[in-house]
C-alpha cells in the first residue's frame, strides 16, 4: 500500500456569477491531473449539457433536505433562491487519502467549509474586470435567460463584497494569466502543506475545548 505523505488541500475558487471560475476550474482540472472536483448539490435545474453526476447531483428541494438532515452535507447554503451543498464523504475520502479538492463554491460556502475543515482550506477569489463585462460574459455565456442575469448582476455587487475572506483575489481579465496564477497559488499551498503535514491536526488541538 502506498503510505500516504500528507493530507490532502481544499482549493475554494469563489467569484460573482459570469467572472469565469468554472472556465478556470476546467482548465485547472486539465492540467493538475491530481486535483479532484467536488461535485455539489443543487435544487436548480440542469443548463443545457449539464449531466448529473458530472456537472451537479440534481436534487428535488425533499431531497436536498434529507441529506441535510443526515449530516451528509459539509455545508450547505441558499444561492439565488435556491439551494447548493458540498456532498461530505467524497471530500473527506479524498483528503485522508492525500489528494487535493477543488471546489466551486461561494463565500458563504468558503466560510463554512472553512470552519469545517480547519487548516485545510486555501481559497480564490476571481473579480471581473468591471460590471459591464461580467455583464457581457453572462450574455456571451449564452445559458441563462435575461431575467437569471438580472438576478446574478444584482447579486454580484453583495458576492464582490466578501472580497476579503479569501486568501488571494485576482482579476480574471487575462483568462491564461488567471490559470496560470492559480496554479503557483496551488503549487505554494502543497509546498507549505508538504513542510507542515500535522497543521489541521495541530489547529484542531487548540481549538478542542
Ligand atoms: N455554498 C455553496 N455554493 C455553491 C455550491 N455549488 C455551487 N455554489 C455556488 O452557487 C452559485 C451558482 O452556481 P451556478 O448555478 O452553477 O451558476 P454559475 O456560478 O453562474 O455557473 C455559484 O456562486 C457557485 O459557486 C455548493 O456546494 N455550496
Ligand atoms: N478571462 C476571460 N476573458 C473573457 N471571457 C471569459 C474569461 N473567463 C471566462 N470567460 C467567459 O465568460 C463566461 C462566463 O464564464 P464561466 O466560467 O461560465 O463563469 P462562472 O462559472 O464564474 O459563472 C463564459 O462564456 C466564459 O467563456
Amino acid at each position: 500500500m502506498n503510505r500516504i505523505s500528507r493530507r490532502g488541500l481544499c482549493l475554494v475558487l469563489s467569484a460573482p456569477s459570469g467572472a469565469g471560475k468554472s472556465s478556470v476550474s476546467r482548465a485547472l482540472l486539465e492540467r493538475e491531473t491530481a486535483l479532484r472536483l467536488s461535485v455539489s448539490a443543487t435544487t436548480r435545474a440542469p443548463r443545457p449539457g449539464e449531466q448529473e453526476g458530472v456537472h451537479y447531483f440534481f436534487r428535488s428541494q425533499a431531497e436536498f433536505e434529507a441529506m441535510e438532515a443526515a449530516g451528509q452535507m459539509l455545508e450547505s447554503a441558499h444561492v439565488f433562491g435556491r439551494r447548493y451543498g458540498t456532498p461530505r464523504a467524497p471530500v473527506e475520502e479524498a483528503l485522508a487519502a492525500g489528494r487535493d479538492v477543488m471546489f466551486d463554491i461561494d463565500w458563504q460556502g468558503h466560510l463554512l467549509l472553512r470552519r469545517a475543515l480547519p487548516g485545510d482550506v486555501v481559497s480564490v477569489f476571481l473579480l471581473p474586470p468591471s460590471l459591464e463585462e461580467l455583464e457581457r460574459r453572462l450574455h456571451g455565456r449564452g445559458q441563462d435567460s435575461a431575467e437569471e442575469i438580472a438576478r446574478r448582476m444584482q447579486a454580484a455587487r453583495d458576492e464582490i463584497s466578501h472580497w476579503a475572506d479569501f486568501d488571494h483575489v485576482l482579476v480574471n481579465t487575462d483568462f491564461h494569466e488567471t490559470v496560470a496564477e492559480v496554479r503557483a497559488i496551488i503549487h505554494a499551498a502543497r509546498s507549505a502543506r508538504a513542510r507542515q503535514p500535522w497543521l489541521p491536526g495541530f489547529i484542531d488541538g487548540l481549538l478542542r475545548p
